[in-house]
């Protein structure tokens, strides 16, 4: 990604609405990818200072017609923010808030190409995936913005269907936290077989990373690369006979949690 991709961007303006996790996040991929610093504003009571030194405008009146506004607030505060922003054709209307519909924003602007982005924490550091699905109104042109800022933090897809969504937050929007958790949980084993605090941690961050990289190179499915650490008869098989019980192993777990984060999302849409 070059300045050269962010160039109509760069001369028409970017708002960011919400600054917080996920809005800094892409801010911070965006800003070291080619996203002129000047051209955006932040809308956030509580953004960070430090914006405003690298030439980022904070808090101020934004331009009339910025070719994008994007919305990072929490989806229960959309009931305060929309009221209080202006959105026509010439600008796209980006969101990334879970559950909030195409629908729900074309009641607040009628004229608006909009489109959703469902993106994860990992686009901090430019590794995250989105998924994509616009309005009826939002044309190629504006898809082909919103994949542009999306893409400069990590992999696209898009949608078909806008309830395909809730899903993509239940497995990627959220995924993140299960692998964080993942981590915890395998450190805590670790310090109770007896390793010391830091260790565990160490062995237990490298291998999630390491597992994960491996199998992004690698075209090998995830099946095989699980074949391939596991030793007939070995420490593997006796590992993965516990995690992979059919009733209490990881996939029914992982099943229900997926399931109550797409409920939720489903939920948050209502
Ligand atoms: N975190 C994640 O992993 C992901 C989040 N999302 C979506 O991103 C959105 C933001 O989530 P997240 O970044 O986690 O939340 P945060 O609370 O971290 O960020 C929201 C930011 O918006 C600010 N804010 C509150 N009210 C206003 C207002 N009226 N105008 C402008 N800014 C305001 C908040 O300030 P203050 O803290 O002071 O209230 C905060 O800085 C949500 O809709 C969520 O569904 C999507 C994918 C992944
Ligand atoms: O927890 C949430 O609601 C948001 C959406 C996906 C990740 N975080």
């Amino acid at each position: 990604m070059t300045g050269k991709d962010f160039s109509t961007i760069n001369s028409r303006g970017l708002v960011l609405v919400g600054c917080g996790r996920m809005g800094g996040a892409m801010l911070k991929s965006w800003l070291a990818r080619g996203l002129d610093a000047t051209a955006v504003t932040v809308i956030d009571p509580h953004a960070p200072a430090a914006l405003a030194d690298q030439g980022v405008r904070l808090n101020q009146t934004p331009p009339a017609r910025p070719a994008v506004l994007v919305l990072a607030v929490k989806p229960q505060m959309m009931g305060d923010v929309l009221p209080t922003l202006e959105i026509g054709p010439d600008t796209v209307l980006l969101s990334v808030a879970a559950g909030v519909t195409l629908a729900g924003y074309a009641r607040a602007f009628p004229d608006a190409r909009i489109v959703r982005a469902m993106p994860n924490t990992p686009a901090a550091i430019g590794r995250g995936i989105s998924a994509l699905i616009g309005n009826d109104r939002a044309d190629a042109e504006a898809l082909a913005l919103a994949e542009t800022l999306m893409s400069a933090v990590g992999e696209v897809v898009r949608l078909q269907d806008e309830g395909q969504i809730d899903a993509v937050t239940g497995v990627s929007g959220s995924g993140p936290a299960y692998v964080f958790h993942l981590i915890e949980a395998l450190a805590e084993a670790a310090r109770a077989e007896g390793l010391a605090d830091d260790v565990a941690l160490q062995l237990a961050r490298a291998t999630v990373a390491g597992a994960g990289a491996l199998a992004m190179e690698d075209d090998t499915p995830p099946a095989a690369l699980r074949e391939a650490v596991t030793s007939p008869n070995g420490t593997t098989a006796a590992g993965l006979a516990v995690l992979m019980d059919p009733q209490t192993g990881l996939r029914p777990l992982i099943a229900r949690t997926v399931r109550a984060a797409t409920e939720r999302s489903r939920e948050l849409g209502k």
